[in-house]
């Protein structure tokens, strides 16, 4: 899929701006502090339905004029020319999607409908940040492919909530323990270990994929094995949802004296072997780069096999991070495959992107111009 044009208006430091891309390489330049970041989160956000950055919709308004929503909107073409008009209007408390003007009732709908994968610095930090950085990356790309994923997964974090409150309650004294604990561990159970059931069916598929990316990223050197890791055991006769229902009810005790929940999806991980060590533990920095970057680019191969066509893929200052050889290779995959968004400071590195389409943009003080 690609986007022909885009409006963005009133959206951080963007006003009125209104711009067509090439279908290939989209290069946008500007100093720090421009409004780059914030171009590919207006896609990023008509996309996912989430920022990046933030998760208060109120940063995303100029706040210079707050009493206005922000809008984006963007002209997508897919393949077999079919063209879509995607609109957001975002207010402080509401958000109106639309597809072709028809007002979508549930973002569930709506997402899906851009894809988009998004590679910025952080992402670099993928293998050695946190495992919620993980287990985001996991979500966010299936969520876009599979829009009931996304509300099993907001309906198990609800319940988890509400679990982790009860278990306050009960360590404070300030309820009595009875069956209402049962009624929240059989919810989480039950949505959980649909959610695991999800994720691990992905990771099958972006396992084998990863694999491949890391050979084709140092020259047939690294072996990369990914795994889903759970937070609680499961024993060879047991099923997820048997074990997390065990889990769960040996440690209750251990839970009220905590006062949250100790495992279950929301405590799982992904686990990254290189040549049979632990890529976290023992890989250099340059090797938790390419993991990251080979990760990514599953990414974009697993959202095409679900939905048939390549996401849009946004490069946010990340050139800068990679070397030359990995800058290299990441363009070659791309090659006109892939609608590219890439941001960056620096005028020599974008030159020397190579490839046969590109366009440039500039970018100032949320003004933006195409060429130099
Ligand atoms: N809600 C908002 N209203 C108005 N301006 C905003 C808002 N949020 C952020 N900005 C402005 O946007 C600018 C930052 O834009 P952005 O993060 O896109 O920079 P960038 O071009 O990606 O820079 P860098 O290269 O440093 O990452 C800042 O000048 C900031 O003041």
């Amino acid at each position: 899929m690609r986007i022909t044009r885009l409006f963005v208006d009133n959206f951080r430091n963007l006003s009125s701006v209104l711009v067509d891309f090439n279908k290939d390489i989209n290069i946008i330049l500007g100093a720090n502090g421009q409004g780059k970041t914030n171009l590919l989160e207006a896609i990023y956000y008509l996309g996912t339905g989430r920022s990046h950055r933030t998760s208060r919709v109120k940063e995303l308004i100029n706040k210079e004029s707050e009493e206005n929503p922000a809008v984006v909107q963007v002209k997508l073409k897919r393949s077999e020319n079919i063209e879509d008009k995607l609109s957001l209007r975002l207010e402080a408390e509401e958000r109106v999607y639309k597809i072709n003007d028809d007002e979508v009732e549930r973002l569930e709908h709506f997402t899906g409908k851009l894809n988009v994968v998004l590679f910025s610095p952080e992402d670099l930090k993928l293998v050695k940040g946190s495992p919620s950085q993980r287990r985001d990356f996991i979500d966010v790309e299936v969520s876009q492919v599979n829009s009931s994923y996304y509300r099993r997964l907001k309906r198990y974090e609800k319940i988890l909530r509400q679990r982790n409150d009860l278990l306050k309650d009960l360590r404070a004294g300030r309820r009595e323990k009875d069956e209402l604990i049962t009624v929240f561990t059989e919810q989480l159970v039950e949505l959980g270990s649909e959610v695991v059931a999800k994720r691990q069916e992905v990771v099958e598929k972006l396992k084998i994929l990863a694999r491949l990316h890391q050979r084709k990223l140092t020259d047939n050197e690294e072996n990369l094995r990914v795994n889903y890791e759970l937070s609680f055991p499961v024993d060879d006769d047991e099923s997820v949802k048997d074990a997390f229902k065990r889990e769960l009810n040996e440690k209750i005790n251990k839970e009220i004296e905590r006062g949250y929940t100790l495992c279950g999806p929301h405590r799982d991980d992904l686990k990254l072997e290189l040549n049979g060590e632990d890529v976290r533990k023992y890989g250099s920095q340059g090797q938790q780069r390419t993991v990251a970057l080979a990760l990514k680019l599953s990414e974009l191969e697993f959202m095409k096999s679900e939905s048939g066509e390549y996401p849009v893929l946004l490069l946010d200052d990340v050139f800068s991070e990679l070397d030359s050889r990995r800058r290299e290779l990441l363009m070659e995959f791309i090659g006109s495959r892939v609608q590219t968004f890439l941001t960056t400071t620096d005028r020599v590195l974008a030159e020397e992107v190579t490839a046969d389409e590109k366009h440039f943009y500039k970018i100032e003080q949320g003004v933006i111009s195409q060429g130099w």
